[in-house]
């Protein structure tokens, strides 16, 4: 076990915490999505143990994952140890796999499903599936002869048919009709239409050979033949137009020649010939029938257009609590993998939460002792013997632990000062659960937990999660939605996650019923995106041009809070935002997008506004609220709290800014992101946007009919 100085833990500490939150600044050097170096394959003896290097002939053995290194039963789970990213050796921790690995993410051998339990293999396997150094890197796959980038990796394998086991390789995809396959080969697969991936499609893409071409890529012999099977005409060089739900079209013609998919002979054909067909639960429009909502629907050609806002914003601000609540609130279930993730994330934070506390014990204790030694020397009478005051005083006191959670502690400490307290839990928590269990009843540490706010490194939702530890810490733990939404991050394996969702049928309130009932069919889609993951002057975010309305995230108590930089110096967290929003909202990419500021954590700007006043920050010196004197009219409309009028106030200096940069109206509104009406309202606010700018465009299409000259005042007016 190891074990660390009482000293060299306790600045430890503090470094860990310092090193978090720079690394979360937005002068983060990471350009680039995660790039995870490549291990290159052991060589040795097919048949030995990599570690014991005896002869096994190998009728059971487990393989790694990233280097390829066999080992034996005896062996390997000395050589993985903790396997916190799943059957990979110790070493290769952080490492990428072997790409012809993939197949096998998930799958373990039965030698290895008898050395652990069911629940710790299904820990591990889950873990190794979701990783972040085992997803497949979008540089090593090329669509159309271009290579994918982070966004059109996540928006390919998001969307509703992705390609099924997408693998490194060269692809093409016909964007019009959903046609996949590999560069040079015929389709494979069809999968989700319309999606903003790779290049065009080149005329060679399939290397066909038929001079017949269909949405500009010459087809194969054997896409030919079932088109003339079909009944589809294909004399001479003739180009076609494929839509995705099978329409075909001669190009310049205004007629259907044929439906490929309409007929059941016609999809068995393509079975026999190993042509792909559209998923089953595809419409006729080749979209994704979502909850019946398009169906019939007299507004489908607005239905059916996904409106997507992207939510951005400092680490700290809330985004991530904003992406759950939604979740939560519009029903969006959890996948397996969050759920897992969060589970993990929960286990995880609950150590970091106690070593803060075992840190502070450590403290409390000595601070005792150093008290009880003064004490005992300021003491009326004949003063004793120093060496007696000693012995009494390294007696057992109220924060003492015994020598076993001693070591627990120690080593627990040790893990965070050197960092890699991520890479141990939560794999380790299986083992730690009865340990956590006897420190939580532990006086000494119950007498710590009743001095928890003097710990400034303990943020205010561990308490909320060291209430349940015991609970927490036990492999079968399964959190509540409640726990999902307190839980500190969300981890996507690239920084960025993507939820769909309507707004629910009202069933109130006729007049209502019919806006909303218009408005419940359309549908959203809520990008967030990590700050640290656009990179340095926000150099990823052209990759969401084609988003229609972003949504900024600010922390209403960033004024009190501070940065440091490796220099030790120290920046207001609020300049920090104000500078990512400046970076954002200059961005070429949203030039013509409209933005709705989210000023967040009303709740605690409430709490601390009496005691920190907003000129903390220099952005905010000229606040100067006239104070009512008025003893019952605190919060009335026309006399609004402290915590309104500040907010109004910063409300004010974003809509200033914006103005300035942009020339046009920011839209702003309050947060309390754990609260659920309040994330219900703010995101009901961004439909709003939206129509609001619709009608906008159709009075300008109107007016520029009518009267040419007129649009270019309308356009000047709306705007500001
Ligand atoms: N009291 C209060 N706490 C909030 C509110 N919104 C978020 N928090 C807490 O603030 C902390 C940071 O919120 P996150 O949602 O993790 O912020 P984020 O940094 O944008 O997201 P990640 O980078 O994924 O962690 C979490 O502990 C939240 O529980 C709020 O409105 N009120
Ligand atoms: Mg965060």
């Amino acid at each position: 076990m190891l074990v660390a100085g009482n000293q060299g833990c306790r600045t430890a500490v503090v470094t860990f915490c310092e090193t978090q939150s720079s690394d979360v600044s937005t002068d983060s050097d990471e350009d680039e999505p995660r790039m995870f170096p490549e291990k290159p394959i052991v060589s040795s003896d097919s048949k030995k143990c990599f570690r014991c290097h005896k002869w096994k002939g190998f009728t059971e053995r487990e393989v790694g994952i990233a280097c390829g290194a066999k080992y034996c039963i005896n062996c390997v789970l000395r050589a993985m140890g903790a396997m916190p990213e799943g059957r990979k050796c110790s070493t290769c921790i952080g490492y990428r796999i072997n790409e012809s690995k993939r197949d096998s993410l998930g799958k373990c051998s039965a030698m290895l499903k008898r050395l652990l339990s069911k629940r710790q293999m299904d820990e591990i396997m889950e873990l190794e599936k979701s990783c972040q150094a085992n997803q497949l890197p979008p540089h090593l796959v090329s669509v159309n002869g271009k290579r994918l980038s982070l966004r059109e990796l996540v928006d390919l394998q998001s969307c509703a048919y992705p390609p099924k086991k997408l693998r490194p390789g060269n692809y093409w995809y016909d964007k019009v009709s959903g046609l996949w396959g590999k560069e040079g080969h015929k389709p494979c697969q069809i999968i989700s239409p319309q999606l903003a991936v790779g290049d065009t499609i080149k005329k060679d893409a399939s290397k066909g050979n038929t001079n017949i071409v269909i949405n500009n890529r010459e087809i194969t012999q054997v896409e030919l033949y079932m088109l003339k099977l079909a009944g589809i005409n294909c004399e001479g060089d003739v180009c076609f137009w494929l839509s995705a739900d099978g329409s075909c079209q001669e190009e310049g013609m205004n007629n259907v020649v044929g439906k490929i998919w309409d007929k059941t002979t016609h999809k068995l054909l393509c079975h026999a010939l190993r042509l792909p067909i559209p998923p089953a639960s595809a419409n006729s429009s080749g979209e994704e029938v979502r909850n019946g909502l398009d169906a019939g629907d007299p507004c489908s050609t607005v239905s059916k257009k996904l409106n997507k806002l992207l939510l951005a914003g400092c680490d700290q601000s809330g985004t991530s609590t904003l992406f759950k609540q939604a979740k939560i609130v519009y029903r969006v279930p959890f996948s397996e993998e969050e759920h897992q993730n969060i589970t993990y994330t929960i286990q995880r934070n609950l150590y970091r939460y106690i070593a803060i506390l075992l840190e502070g014990r450590e403290r409390f204790e000595e601070e005792y002792r150093v008290e009880m030694r003064k004490k005992r020397l300021d003491e009326p009478g004949p003063s004793a013997l120093p060496d007696l005051i000693e012995e009494e005083i390294k007696e057992e006191n109220v924060y003492s632990i015994n020598p076993r959670l001693k070591n627990f502690s120690d080593w627990l400490l040790q893990a965070m000062m050197l960092g890699n307290l991520e890479v141990i839990f939560p794999a380790a928590t299986r083992e730690y659960s009865a340990v956590v269990e006897e420190l939580w009843k532990h006086k000494a540490f119950q007498a710590t937990y009743q001095r928890r706010n003097e710990l400034e490194m303990l943020p205010r939702v561990a308490n909320y999660f060291l209430d349940h530890a015991v609970e927490i810490s036990k492999v079968d733990y399964n959190p509540s939605d409640m726990d999902k939404l307190y839980a500190e991050g969300i981890t996507s394996s690239n920084g960025v996650a993507s939820m769909d969702f309507s707004f629910p049928n009202p069933t109130q309130d006729s007049y209502m019923e019919a806006v909303d009932q218009y408005s419940s069919s359309m549908r959203y889609q809520l990008i967030r995106v990590h700050a640290s993951c656009v990179g340095k002057n926000c150099k990823w975010l052209d990759m969401f041009e084609d988003v229609d309305l972003v949504i900024f995230c600010v922390s209403l108590t960033e004024y009190t809070e501070y940065l440091e930089d490796y220099n030790g110096v120290c920046t207001n967290k609020m300049m920090e935002s104000k500078k990512l929003f400046e970076n954002f909202v200059s961005h070429p990419a949203f030039a013509q997008k409209h933005c709705l500021l989210l000023l967040n954590k009303f709740d605690i700007l409430e709490e601390i506004i009496d005691e920190c006043p907003l000129s903390e920050c220099e952005w905010f010196q000229d606040f100067n609220p006239v104070i009512s004197r008025h003893p019952n009219s605190k919060t009335s409309n026309n006399n609004p709290s402290l915590a309104q009028r500040a907010y109004h106030y910063i409300a004010v200096k974003f809509k200033r800014l914006y103005n300035s940069i942009t020339e046009r109206k920011l839209f702003v509104s309050q947060l309390t992101a754990l609260e659920a009406d309040s994330v219900d309202g703010a995101l009901k606010y961004t439909r709003e946007i939206l129509k609001w700018n619709e009608e906008r465009r159709k009075v300008m299409r109107d007016w520029t009919t009518e009267s040419p000259e007129a649009s270019t005042t309308l356009e000047a007016s709306t705007i500001t």
